[in-house]
């Protein structure tokens, strides 16, 4: 028996306008656009909002954009009866409360490799740079100062990556990183096809013990939650660096910060954090600053202009097809649905708790108004079910009426 918490029902969502988009932390324009030319009223902020004042500005909006700053607990919702669904402008969707969206019928769409081949760039480039601890040098230049030295400075070539996480970033890099003569390793708690030569590690503990760099291409769950601490960097080899481009809670800073200055480690890429600034006009601090041959970067390895475009147009996409049609197809915590449009039939999209004889209730509603099912697709998860159903009879209101009047009811929504 779930033990998910489930909204009261709410009256039903016509399609008759205005409608609202909502998008935080500098979405790209190109989502804006597309949002616009469907009829979207956008208002479009560049910072991120805090939980309370999320909650205060979701009152009448429909769609919700975000990227990695913004959490959306359940309090964040509590004023959101209008919102339809959420996007998350980016890979990861850790910041969302992702159960507590599907009980109260909110889809949330991502864009799962929009920004794949940045961030693998980017880490690519970290590893010359630590190597040959190019940043040092470059700003004892910009400070005057001359040091022409090889100590401790290495070809890449020949040296082995160790990549923790062989999803879509992690297996794109290894490729990558044979095209320099290195030799790639990796770890992941599936089973991934390796590419090119790179070779699978049995465990956390060997790929640590026997790599040059290690880098890490994990999501924020429970199981990757602090899991490079003070132990695991003990088990790395002496002048080996890490590289964290995936997310802040994976790496214990302080023992990272412990193991830089005991010159245990040769030196560190670092471009996320337990806790980041919500906008570019905050300050930052963390203990890393000032060591040398560690680079710090705010949160970019996805943020390139390529991406960032790409990602506008990919869930502005998505937020709009389940606008207009309700197709939740790559939803990350929803059942997939995706039914074309029939001309001539009127669509209702409706979301309810998953437990028996729902379909029978809404079946009985539509047949009391002498209405015929065109088509009817009904897929669900542990907590809900989520119904498209396309009538022949324009009967949307009334049977969308009748629906939320079940107590099984989360949200229903008129399409056409
Ligand atoms: N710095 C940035 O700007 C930036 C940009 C994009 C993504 N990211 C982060 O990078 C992460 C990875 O992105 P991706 O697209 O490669 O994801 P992905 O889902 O394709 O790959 C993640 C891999 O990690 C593996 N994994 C999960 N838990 C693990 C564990 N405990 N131990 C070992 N392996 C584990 C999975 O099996 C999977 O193969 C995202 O979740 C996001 O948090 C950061
Ligand atoms: O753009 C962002 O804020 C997040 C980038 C990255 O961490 C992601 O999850 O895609």
């Amino acid at each position: 028996m779930s033990t998910a918490r489930f909204p009261s029902p709410t009256r039903p969502i016509t399609n008759e306008g205005p409608f609202r988009a909502l998008l935080l932390e500098n979405i790209h324009p190109s989502a804006e656009e597309m949002l616009a030319a469907e009829g979207f009223q956008v208002e479009r902020l560049s910072a991120a909002l805090k939980p309370e004042e999320l909650a205060e500005r979701l009152k009448g909006v429909h769609l919700l954009g975000i990227r990695s700053k913004t959490t959306v607990p359940a309090s964040a919702l509590v004023n959101a009866e209008e919102l339809l669904a959420i996007g998350a402008f980016c890979i990861g969707t850790n910041q969302v409360d992702l159960v507590n969206a599907n009980t109260h019928g909110i889809p949330v769409f991502n864009a799962p490799f929009s920004n794949t081949r940045s961030v693998a760039e980017m880490v690519l480039a970290e590893v010359i740079v630590l190597t040959r601890q190019l940043f040092d040098r470059s700003r004892e230049v910009h400070a005057g100062q001359w040091r022409k030295v090889a100590t401790g400075s290495r070809e890449v070539r020949g040296k082995t990556l160790g990549i923790i996480g062989y999803g879509h970033i992690g297996s794109q890099l290894g490729v990558m990183a044979e095209a320099l003569g290195m030799r790639v390793q990796y770890y992941d708690v599936m089973t991934k096809l390796p590419l090119g030569n790179a070779q699978s590690v049995p465990t956390l503990d060997e790929l640590l013990a026997t790599s040059d760099f290690i880098t890490l291409h994990v999501p924020a769950t429970p199981s990757t939650h602090m899991m490079i601490g003070a132990d695991q960097l003990a088990r790395m080899r002496k002048g080996a660096c890490l590289i964290n481009a995936s997310r802040g809670t994976v790496v214990d800073i302080g023992a990272l910060s412990r193991a830089l200055r005991s010159k245990h480690l040769g030196g560190a890429a670092v471009d996320v954090y337990p806790e980041e600034p919500e906008s570019n006009s905050d300050g930052f601090v963390t203990e890393l600053q000032g060591l040398p041959n560690v680079v710090l970067t705010p949160h970019i390895g996805g943020s390139t202009e390529e991406a960032q475009a790409a990602i506008g147009k990919e869930v502005a996409t998505s937020l709009l097809k389940y606008f207009k049609a309700g197709a939740t197809t790559g939803a990350v915590n929803f059942p997939q649905v995706e039914a074309p449009l029939i001309p001539g039939t009127h669509r209702i999209l409706n979301v309810h708790r998953n437990i028996p004889g729902v379909l029978r209730d809404i079946n009985r509603i539509v047949s009391d108004l002498n209405a015929n099912i065109h088509a009817q697709v009904l897929s669900t998860d542990a907590n809900i079910g989520y119904l498209v159903m396309d009538l022949d009879q324009d009967v949307s209101r009334p049977v969308c009426d009748a629906i939320a009047g079940l107590q099984t009811d989360i949200k229903t929504r008129i399409v056409s």
